[in-house]
């Protein structure tokens, strides 16, 4: 068992290895400096990005700047890579719900600080720091969900597309404002729905800033489910929505969400390998050997 045990923590090694070396996409080589940009948007103050982890494995993080309609100051910016961190090293996490403050998701950046870093060097900087945050949220282990109430506008349209799913509130709406602003995506937002949706739907949605209900989310695959609940009864049904994808041990959940950021990120022979070496961490684990003493029947 000893062999085992450490040949097991040297491929969760490996594959930890792995995982972190890509998680940013921007460094000081690409000219990003982070700190720099920070300290320009710690200027833009109010609001807040607030996270909270359960015991049941599912944190939610919520974009609370009601006043603003949940708009991202430069703080908050701040704010939502330091919660990303927290959840990279939170081990028993599952699944995390993304939502915003008093029934409305996102209305993307703050236009007050927008106006002030309109500079493109600046802009450059926001756009790579953004990118670099919803990027590692999107490779988070966990298994993520959208709630969307209200609007998700522009960069706030671009944070639910780096969630796994979508689940939209009737009378929701999820619209790229960007080209009726002179912009086009910057924080991934073109990418991700491209992934999501195909290249046709997502020009249309782009170059018509089209807004899009629940409805048509569903016919295009943008959305997963429409919850008709009540108000303050939406972020239970979230919870109850992702409850059956994350059920069982979090080193599994966990090891299944890697498995698809490497199919989806990686040209195939290196997701091949990186699925064996995740695989190599599940297999003989505790729970895959539960299951075969209990002799598991999937009925
Ligand atoms: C790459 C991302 C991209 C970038 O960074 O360049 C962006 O995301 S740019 C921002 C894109 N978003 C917008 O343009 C949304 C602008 N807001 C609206 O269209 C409306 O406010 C709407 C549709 C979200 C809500 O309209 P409604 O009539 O229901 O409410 P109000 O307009 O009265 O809004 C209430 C209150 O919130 C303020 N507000 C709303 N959005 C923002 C924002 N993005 N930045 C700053 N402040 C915002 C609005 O000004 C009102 O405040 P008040 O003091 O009462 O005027």
């Amino acid at each position: 068992m000893g062999i085992f045990v450490c040949r097991n923590s040297l491929r969760m090694l490996n594959v930890r290895w792995l995982y972190h070396r890509c998680l940013s996409l921007y460094n000081s080589n690409h000219g990003f400096n982070e700190a720099k940009i920070k300290e320009k948007l710690a200027q833009f103050t109010g609001g807040s990005v607030d996270l909270s982890k359960m015991d049941n494995g599912i944190a939610e993080i919520c974009i609370n700047n009601p006043s603003r309609m949940n708009a991202f100051t430069g703080t908050m910016m701040i704010e939502l890579e330091e919660r990303i961190s927290d959840l990279e090293n939170w081990k028993n996490g599952k699944g995390l719900i993304v939502y915003g403050a008093e029934n409305t998701f996102c209305s993307g950046s703050d236009l007050n600080a927008v106006k002030a870093i309109s500079n493109p060097q600046e802009g450059m900087m926001m756009c790579m720091l953004m990118q670099n945050t919803l990027t590692r949220l999107q490779r988070l282990p966990l298994i993520s969900v959208a709630l969307i109430q209200g609007k998700a506008l522009g960069g706030g349209a671009e944070l639910c597309t780096a969630c796994d799913f979508r689940l939209m509130t009737e009378g929701s709406e999820i619209r790229f404002v960007h080209k009726q602003m002179g912009l086009v995506p910057g924080w991934g937002g073109a990418a991700r729905l491209i992934h999501l949706i195909g290249s046709r739907h997502a020009l249309k949605l782009l170059s018509g800033a089209l807004r899009v209900h629940p409805e048509n989310a569903l016919e295009l695959g943008l959305a997963d489910n429409i919850l008709l609940g009540t108000e303050d009864g939406f972020l239970s049904e979230a919870e109850n929505w992702i409850m059956p994808y994350i059920k069982g041990p979090s080193d599994v959940s966990r090891a299944v969400k890697k498995v698809i950021i490497s199919g989806r990120e990686q040209k195939l022979e290196d997701a091949l390998r990186t699925e064996k070496e995740i695989f190599g961490t599940v297999w003989g684990g505790l729970a895959n050997l539960q299951a075969l003493a209990k002799g598991t029947k999937h009925k």
